[in-house]
């Protein structure tokens, strides 16, 4: 319920009372800031990095901010309710934790402990097959709450087919397939440092654990680790896919498909056609395509496309409540939270986390309040202007 959310806010205050004061900026566009001054420069060049000069990430959040919500009064916001219903399960919160590969070189409790936070409230996490922990621990940390698996849908079909039948085997329960990314971009923050997580075997966890993978190698991973990163780098990608390609991934997956990385109305009616059950248009917060349309500007575009036959998540930008807002506005049913978790997992490990997710939806919950909506039912996008600058 919305008032549960908006509860964050009394709780601060009432701690004020004991002297007690947030151990993190509760505006999370502070944290980024906070990150670099506190992790170490290769880890944090990492996630804050992006593709090229960064003018996507830029875009990305000028196309948010360019959006402006108008409020409107007396509409009795008395009981509010975030929850929505999103590939067949209701979410309390239009939110997930997207997914962020290598977590461990934010913190030592890494996907364990983002995955623990997103159970506490509620929040599904979207495990990525880069993670620096195997699935099988991911899921045994988070009981029996919502975990989703994001794949990268490698060269190998056996590694493909065998990593989705341990998601499944180990509760993941949504696959999450991301297109933008058969290669890695030029990002010149890594590029600079030399700095590639994989290349120190971090982020190999689900390939160096798993028997297709293992079967390939000459030798044992822990005999030859430079040659399973080799086989993993080989691997991990594949730029030859095209869309009849997804008939595999259909018939090897029985839950519900969502391709993230959409960003052009053409690509959301091929991915309807190939029965998908969902997109997240998204341009990998920045981090693919130096000059890429920003993800807010695509996504009235593929709600239009396809809003009637799949569910449209977003992310790409997101930073505050007001932002949840504005994409729920433009027609996405539930966004996808990046680097800010990221940040609040290196800065305070699993409480960081908690406190992130508690900060965007208290915010999320007021912010709707304030503009007269009670629920995310009452956004569509005549709620938004594009004020001038
Ligand atoms: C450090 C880092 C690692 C990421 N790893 C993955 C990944 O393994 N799989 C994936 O689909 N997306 C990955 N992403 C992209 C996120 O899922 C998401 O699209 C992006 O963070 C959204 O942008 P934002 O964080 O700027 O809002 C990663 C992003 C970051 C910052
Ligand atoms: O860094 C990334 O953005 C990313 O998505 C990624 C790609 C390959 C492996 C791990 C993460």
């Amino acid at each position: 319920m919305g008032a549960r959310w908006a509860d964050f806010q009394y709780e601060i205050y009432l701690n004020g009372m004991n002297g007690t004061v947030p151990r993190l900026p509760t505006d999370l566009t502070r944290l980024e800031e906070l990150a670099e001054h506190r992790l170490g420069p290769g880890p944090v060049g990492y996630v804050a990095g992006s593709a090229g000069n960064g003018s996507t990430e830029r875009a990305n959040r000028a196309a948010l901010e360019r959006r402006r919500i108008v409020p409107r009064m007396l509409r009795d916001v008395e009981e509010r309710d975030l929850s929505v219903r999103v590939l067949g399960r209701t979410l309390p919160a239009p939110l997930a934790l997207a997914p962020v590969g290598v977590l461990s070189i934010m913190h030592p409790d890494a996907e364990c402990g983002a995955a623990r936070a997103a159970a506490a409230q509620g929040v599904p996490f979207i495990l990525s097959s880069a993670s620096s922990t195997p699935m099988e621990t991911v899921a045994e940390a988070m009981g029996d709450a919502e975990r989703w698996f994001q794949l990268y849908w490698g060269s190998d079909r056996e590694v493909t087919r065998s990593f989705l039948g341990r998601a499944r085997a180990a509760g993941f329960s949504v696959l999450v397939v991301t297109l933008d990314t058969p290669l890695l971009s030029w990002r010149p923050r890594d590029l600079d440092r030399a700095y590639l997580p994989f290349l120190h075997g971090v982020g190999t966890a689900n390939y160096f654990t798993d028997p297709a993978f293992r079967a390939g190698l000459d030798k044992p991973v822990e005999e030859d680790p430079n040659a399973a990163v080799l086989r993993f780098l080989g691997l991990f990608g594949d730029a030859a896919h095209t869309w009849p390609d997804l008939a595999f991934l259909r018939e090897h997956w029985e839950g519900p498909i969502v391709l993230k990385g959409i960003l052009h109305p053409d690509d959301a009616r091929a991915a309807a056609d190939a029965g998908m059950d969902g997109v997240v248009v998204s341009n990998h917060g920045g981090r693919q395509v130096a000059g890429s349309v920003a993800a807010a500007d695509a996504l009235p575009g593929v709600v239009g496309a396809v809003g009637d036959r799949l569910d449209v998540l977003f992310d790409s930008g997101i930073r505050t409540g007001d932002d949840i807002a504005k994409a729920l506005a433009l027609g996405a049913r539930a966004v996808l939270l990046g680097r800010p978790y990221a940040y609040g997992l290196g800065l305070d490990g699993q409480a960081g986390v908690e406190h992130v997710v508690r900060s965007v939806l208290a915010e999320l919950d007021l912010t709707l309040a304030l503009s007269g909506h009670a629920s995310p039912a009452t956004l569509d996008p005549s709620v938004l202007t594009e004020g001038s600058d």
